[in-house]
């Protein structure tokens, strides 16, 4: 066992398929907003948000052994081995005390789902798969304007992480969208707008406005 923060963790759930949290998944391509909308649901539904990407930059500003090779994959828009990014998903998820997660940017593959299912046994599926759907043109529009100092918000990058999405991560849309989980949005739209479909999906049935 390493630092305190597991310590804790490890004496309320033991595991994942023990806590058993609610989960979405949270997918798109890259800049299609995913880290925007989140940032809305958390602040209206009590969603704790959790992006794969946000841990793998923070494991790399920590020193941590696989430091390197994940600031390697990222320059290069490649998807880090699964074991690596579910370690740092399940140890946030079991130290902090909400039941209700948003994962934002994972599964990125079919590597990543299969070995998300292979640790949590069967037992947690997600409620559904949030997907926004947005054109690349304006993708890369928001990337190249996004000035947040990623060393992945680059044109060259750019284009590489928009392959993988392509390649390998609608894959993992399309299976959530065979078992009927995926609940698609229109993201090329202006924030508010892209809020308003999100809040439809999140508002509790009895709790929506009745129409007459
Ligand atoms: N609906 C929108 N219209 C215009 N700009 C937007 C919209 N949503 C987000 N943005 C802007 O686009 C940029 C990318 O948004 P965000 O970081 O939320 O995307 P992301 O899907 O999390 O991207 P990544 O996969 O690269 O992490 C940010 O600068 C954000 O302010
Ligand atoms: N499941 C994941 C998620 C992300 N990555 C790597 O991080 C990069 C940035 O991800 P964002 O979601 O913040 O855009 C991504 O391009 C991958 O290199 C990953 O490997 N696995
Ligand atoms: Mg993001």
């Amino acid at each position: 066992m390493g630092s305190a923060a597991e310590a804790a963790t490890m004496s309320t759930h033991g595991s994942l398929a023990e806590k058993k949290p609610t989960v979405v998944f949270v997918l798109g391509g890259p800049g299609s907003g995913k880290g925007t909308q989140c940032a809305n649901i958390v602040e209206h539904f009590g969603y704790t948000h959790l992006s794969a990407g946000d841990l793998l930059r923070a494991e790399i500003k920590s020193g941590s052994e696989n430091g390197t090779m994940i600031q390697t994959m990222i320059k290069e828009g490649k998807i880090v081995p699964s074991e690596v990014t579910i370690k740092l998903l399940e140890k946030a998820i079991l130290g902090i005390d909400n039941d209700k997660f948003l994962i934002d940017g994972f599964p990125r593959n079919e590597e990543n789902r299969a070995a998300f299912e292979a640790v949590v046994r069967t037992k947690i599926e997600p409620e559904f798969v949030l997907f926004f759907d947005c054109p690349e043109e304006e993708m890369e529009r928001r990337l190249l304007s996004r000035n947040q100092g990623r060393e992945d918000d680059n044109i060259e990058t750019i284009r590489k992480r928009f392959k993988v999405f392509l390649d390998s991560s609608l894959p993992v849309v399309e299976y959530y969208a065979a078992k009927g989980k995926v609940k698609k949005i229109d993201a090329a739209k202006p924030v508010q707008e892209v809020f308003d479909a999100v809040k439809t999906i999140f508002t509790p049935k009895d709790d929506k406005p009745k129409t007459v």
